[in-house]
């Protein structure tokens, strides 16, 4: 039934049942009365543990706010949302900020780093401010994977985009969280860089099993992920395993809103003449 309304069940997708997190009937409402927006209609899915998930859809489909739900930085009006087996929606402000910070790492599309430390000492920050001791090997490894080592001693300022977006990579992947968020973390990047980027989460998804959540725009970014949401009108519409750029591209297509003309009903003026 959901099929024929274009709307995707979990279960019928057959996403495994360990879930890193998971919506349950979510929905999301801002503004009152006449400018009133559901942002999440009745959201449910899980996001694999161990997977890189990409959530795609048209400008405005509520990728922003399906993850901010996710992730506990946003309220929801309805429905639960769990991270591993912890329902967040309920949990008090100062339980939900310690899960935050110690089971959730954030990647953003403006990478976020205190201009006045180092870019280990960027690293280390969460960790350090949570009173928590890094694993040495565990920080090694995460550094040699965003390769880079010779720029530990260096300031923000004195980095490239593309090597400060590598730090707060490093930041995100550093504490092991249960679930990392990356709302465009490609978007201020040229295209080496952002490739780059992609290349090494898809790689810690691989390699170490972290479990990743991407926002994009994107579908060569959406390519580097092992499955895809689509969200149209803050609604889960269809799901992808085993994206390629051009597999998205084409599936895109299908949620786009109609051009203008074909949006009005009106045929072309002088069409035919
Ligand atoms: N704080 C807010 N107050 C009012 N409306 C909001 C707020 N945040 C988001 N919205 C609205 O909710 C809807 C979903 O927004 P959201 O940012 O989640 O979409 P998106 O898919 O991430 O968009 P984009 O791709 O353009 O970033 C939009 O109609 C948006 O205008």
């Amino acid at each position: 039934m959901s099929r024929a309304l274009g709307l995707v069940d979990d279960v019928e997708d057959g996403i495994p049942g360990d879930a890193a997190a998971r919506a349950e009937g979510v929905s999301k409402i801002y503004g009152t009365g006449g400018g009133m927006v559901k942002a999440l209609d009745n959201v449910t899915l899980s996001i694999p543990r161990g997977g890189f998930t990409g959530i795609m859809g048209p400008s405005g489909s509520g990728k922003s706010t399906l993850m901010h739900c996710l992730a506990g930085l946003d309220q929801v009006d309805q429905g639960k949302i769990y991270v591993g087996d912890v329902e967040l929606t309920g949990l008090r402000e100062k339980d939900l900020t310690r899960l935050r910070r110690d089971r959730i790492g954030f990647i953003f599309q403006s990478f976020n780093l205190i201009p006045t430390l180092t870019a280990l000492e960027n690293i280390t920050l969460p960790m350090d401010i949570a009173g928590r001791k890094p694993d040495k090997e565990w920080l090694d490894t995460v550094i040699d994977t965003v390769r880079l080592r010779d720029r530990l001693h260096h300031r923000p300022s004195e980095l490239s985009g593309g090597q400060q977006q590598r730090v707060a990579c490093a930041r995100a992947l550093a504490s092991r969280p249960d679930v990392i968020f990356a709302d465009e973390p490609t978007g201020n990047l040229d295209s080496s860089s952002g490739t780059e980027v992609l290349s090494f989460l898809k790689e810690s998804v691989r390699i170490t099993g972290q479990t990743i959540v991407m926002v994009t725009h994107d579908p060569t970014a959406a390519g580097y992920t092992d499955n895809v949401i689509f969200l149209t009108d803050g609604q889960l519409v269809d799901r992808m395993k085993d994206p390629t750029p051009a597999k998205v591209l084409e599936r895109m297509k299908n949620f786009e809103p109609p051009a203008p003309a074909a949006q009005a009903g009106t045929p072309q003026q002088g069409a035919g003449r």
